[in-house]
């Protein structure tokens, strides 16, 4: 596996406190006072000279944590306000609150008195964190309406409250059009980002994120979830804003993506040795979508790309890149006598291709059992079928994005448009679990929040909120091309499709805003240098 630093779901958060806790090697308190200290110095690091600031206490853990971070500020000179509720948390946080109130007072948790604060100062948002088990009502709802307008200092505590943790969702508002969202500058979580942060709603309110390290990694044991989950998914690539401690970088994984992607240089092997990509054309006036493609899987470093269009279409693929092979595929006998060379190693179909000859071309296709990429009109194709995941197999990627993904898992994607009202909530990890489940073949659900889901449960989210510029006619045929070139030259499916989406967003992000998609397969070879280190 090309594996990227591990998310946890609000339940392996738990479960793993509680490891440590029951291991008798470290006291919920202890771990309070650690994520407390790591908010707190996060705070000094950017605010380094002691100004004013509220600290909102909710009625958990995470107002506990909030309880320390007032000490914490006091104690470095910053004047604190505290705001809490009366009634009494959990062991831990109680005693927390004590040591606060040894300091200084609890004010109501209102509107009416946050609004008292006056003048420009800081705000700490620790009203709920990963207990947040359905949405905010009354008094709390009304202040969280108002904290929703403050913007760039507001710090939010493991995570704007309000935010289902393991979807990124806003429990109670809808999922496209929130009545209103925290967002919060800076956020710091501990121990691993959690899917509501890289999901939905959820970079939108997290501002920069900053996860923790709280001493938990002793207990960090896989397969040791307690309750038994699916396999955890890993971050993949994160947008810039996003800081994790050195003790958590995936340092192994980034060094086997760079071994593989080099492997071109070893000096041995051949061009076929590096795989042949097909990438199905249509008819004539239809090539933009299949060429992008094509040159994506020649860039990524297939050993050779053939492009085939029906016989008429032959001519309008002669222009360069002269790499190109062009071959004819009327029909899918065509297709058939071609994939009998068992040096073809994978198949892009669905870039322009259109839907009644993805049709025609599918059974073949899929008998060959061919790695395969099944993109854009090759996904309408499946979702008219009767059967539409009959012979779809594990080295297979779909590459739906939501629309798509709706023709094909109507009910799912249905899941996803709900709104919530209690957590956690179905995400966007989730449907392309299930998806990939139901289909047997590796599912990459696109967006700015990418899921990338095998039949196993395996999984990566690639979170890539800071390059919308990405989102242009052609990105996602530039980028079937790139994984039809990874699959070509053997990667299993899942790490295809991921590192795909990786060198993908990667060339978005050097290019910058202009972006068309054209540009992105020329930019591969600077972003495989820069992987490559
Ligand atoms: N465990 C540890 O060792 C560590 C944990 N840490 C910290 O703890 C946080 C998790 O703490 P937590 O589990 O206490 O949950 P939290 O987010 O504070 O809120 C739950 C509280 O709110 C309540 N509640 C829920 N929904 C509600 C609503 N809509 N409206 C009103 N009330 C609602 C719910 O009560 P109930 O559902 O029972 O009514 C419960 O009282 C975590 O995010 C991190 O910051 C760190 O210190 C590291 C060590
Ligand atoms: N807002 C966004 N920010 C970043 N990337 C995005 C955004 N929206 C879409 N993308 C990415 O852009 C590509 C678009 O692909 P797709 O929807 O298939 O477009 P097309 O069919 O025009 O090629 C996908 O890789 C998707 O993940
Ligand atoms: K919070």
């Amino acid at each position: 596996m090309l594996d990227g630093t591990e998310i946890l779901t609000s339940a392996q958060m738990r479960a793993l406190e509680s490891r440590a806790m029951a291991s008798g090697t470290v006291t919920g308190l202890q771990l309070m006072e650690r994520a407390g200290s790591a908010v707190a110095g996060q705070i000094r690091l950017r605010w380094p000279v002691p100004g004013r600031v509220t600290v909102l206490c909710g009625p958990g853990n995470n107002g506990g944590d909030g309880y320390v971070i007032a000490r914490l500020l006091h104690e470095a000179g910053w004047r604190v306000r505290v705001l809490g509720l009366p009634a009494p948390p959990g062991p831990d946080a109680a005693q927390m609150k004590d040591r606060w109130q040894r300091i200084g007072p609890i004010l109501p948790l209102t509107r009416a008195e946050l609004q008292q604060g006056g003048g420009p100062h800081l705000h700490v948002d620790a009203i709920f964190g990963t207990g947040l088990t359905r949405p905010p009502t009354g008094e709390i709802a009304q202040l969280l309406r108002h904290l929703a307008g403050f913007g760039g200092d507001l710090v939010a505590v493991d995570c704007p409250s309000g935010l289902c943790m393991d979807s990124g969702a806003m429990l109670g508002q809808s999922r496209e059009d929130a009545q209103y969202l925290l967002r919060a500058g800076l956020t710091v979580a501990f121990d691993s980002p959690k899917p509501g942060h890289l999901l939905g709603l959820g970079p939108e309110c997290c501002g920069r994120l900053v996860i923790a390290d709280i001493g938990l990694h002793d207990w960090r044991v896989t397969g040791a979830d307690d309750p038994p989950a699916a396999p955890r998914p890993l971050t993949e690539a994160i947008w810039p804003e996003f800081d994790i401690p050195d003790s958590r970088r995936p340092a192994l994984s980034a060094q086997k993506q760079a071994q593989w992607l080099s492997r071109r240089g070893s000096g041995r092997g051949h061009k076929f040795s590096h795989g042949h990509a097909l990438v199905i054309a249509r008819g004539i006036g239809h090539g933009g979508a299949a060429r992008l493609a094509a040159r994506a899987a020649l860039r990524i470093g297939a050993g050779l790309v053939t492009i085939c269009p029906t016989g008429s279409a032959l001519i309008e693929h002669s222009a360069p890149p002269d790499a190109l092979m062009r071959k004819q595929v009327n029909d899918a006998e065509d297709l058939a006598k071609m994939l009998a060379d068992r040096r073809i190693t994978s198949v892009c179909l669905g870039p322009g291709c259109g839907i009644d000859r993805a049709s025609d071309l599918l059974p073949v296709l899929l008998a060959s059992a061919r790695a395969a990429v099944l993109d854009a009109d090759a996904l309408t194709a499946l979702a008219m079928d009767d059967t539409p995941f009959r012979g779809l197999h594990g080295n297979i990627v779909l590459t739906p994005h939501l629309g798509e993904f709706a023709r094909l898992f109507p009910d799912l994607a249905r899941r996803l448009t709900e709104t919530p009202d209690s957590g956690p909530a179905y995400s966007k990890l989730d449907a392309a679990r299930d998806a990939a489940a139901r289909s047997k073949a590796v599912v990459l659900l696109k967006g700015p929040d990418s899921v990338i889901a095998a039949p196993d449960g395996h999984a990566a989210i690639h979170s890539a909120f800071d390059i919308p510029w990405l989102a242009t006619a052609g990105a996602g045929d530039v980028l079937a091309g790139i994984i039809t070139g990874l699959l070509a030259r053997g990667l299993p499916a899942l790490d295809a499709a991921s590192l795909g989406t990786r060198v993908h967003a990667k060339a978005a992000r050097l290019f910058g805003p202009g972006l068309i998609a054209d540009d992105l397969p020329d930019l591969i070879p600077q972003v495989l240098r820069d992987i490559s280190g």
